[in-house]
């Protein structure tokens, strides 16, 4: 596990996981990263702090039927503090990923995801119709404090780069406060350079950094297409591509997962890039 640690060490410590739009990859992206980082030698945090369309716990280990609160039971006042939704039993299925490419135990949910809401809406949306406000300085705070202990941290908005996070700020917001570099996740089809240079452009506007695009190649888009699609985005960004990552179809486990992560992502170079201020 620590036999590659020649490694470059981190001046910036987290980055911050954006992408053109939800669905798009960000968690299978960020869980390859993260089990390649941890297989290099760094210890790894994960943050998913605010995460909608949870789902009752009822796959994980910690099921216990009794301890479901229904949604409705589930509302919240504005006392509100880390934890708290997490008393209702519910899961965030990208943070289950998250912590399962890294290894972390359900010891660490609360850490990697202090806030799972019902429904399959924007994070403000969903709060709202929970009953839940969530405190925007102390979400911050959490990250910065998670970034201090580990070697690096990989931090997953939701959705695209600005969608609404609370009642007055988006997860355009949290990626600028958070002070990390992000990292953009893409499609490659017919469509995706315009997508990549308006994240892009939206992002840096507002005092975000994008070091790096990760292509994240479901739709098997062809292969002159896409070669000529990558070109362009890094033409018109001037970010470089650092991965093109084909669909995933083989045995769902983490320890195969890292072998085939290889062959797609250059993990020291993917370090370099982020890793340097
Ligand atoms: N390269 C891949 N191979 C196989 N499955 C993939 C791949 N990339 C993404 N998926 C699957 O596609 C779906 C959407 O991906 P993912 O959940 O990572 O999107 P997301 O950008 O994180 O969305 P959200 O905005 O909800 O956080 C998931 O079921 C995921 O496992
Ligand atoms: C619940 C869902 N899977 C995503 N995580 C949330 C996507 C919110 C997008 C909001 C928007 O920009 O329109
Ligand atoms: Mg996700």
């Amino acid at each position: 596990m620590d036999s590659h640690k020649t490694l470059p060490v981190l001046s910036q410590k987290g980055v911050f996981v954006i992408g053109t739009d939800t669905d798009v990859g960000k968690t299978f992206v960020t869980s390859l990263l993260g089990v390649l980082a941890k297989d290099d030698g760094y210890s790894v945090g994960m943050v998913k702090p605010v995460a909608s369309g949870a789902i009752p716990m009822a796959q994980s280990s910690q099921f216990d039927e009794d301890n479901i609160i229904p949604r409705d039971e589930a509302i919240m006042d504005d006392t509100e503090t880390f934890g708290i939704i997490h008393a209702s039993q519910l899961e965030s299925t990208d943070a289950t990923m998250l912590m399962q490419a890294i290894g972390a135990g359900e010891d660490r949910r609360s850490e990697v995801n202090p806030y799972a809401l019902p429904g399959e809406y924007s994070p403000k949306l969903a709060a709202r119709l929970a009953g839940v406000k969530i405190p925007y300085d102390e979400l911050v705070e959490h990250i910065h404090h998670v970034v201090n202990k580990y070697d690096i941290t990989f931090v997953e908005g939701a959705g695209g780069v600005t969608t609404p996070l609370t009642e007055d700020r988006t997860f355009t917001d949290l990626a600028k406060d958070s002070q990390l570099p992000a990292l953009l996740v893409a499609d490659g089809r017919l469509g995706s350079i315009n997508r990549v240079i308006l994240t892009k452009e939206y992002a840096e506007h507002h005092g975000i950094h994008v070091k790096g695009i990760i292509v994240n190649n479901t739709a098997q888009v062809e292969p002159f297409l896409l070669h000529t699609n990558i070109e362009d985005m890094e033409r018109y960004t001037h970010i470089p591509v650092l991965g093109v990552i084909p669909p995933f179809d083989g045995i769902d486990a983490w320890n195969t997962k890292v072998e085939w992560a290889r062959e797609f992502i250059d993990s020291k170079h993917v370090w370099q890039v982020l890793g340097n201020e």
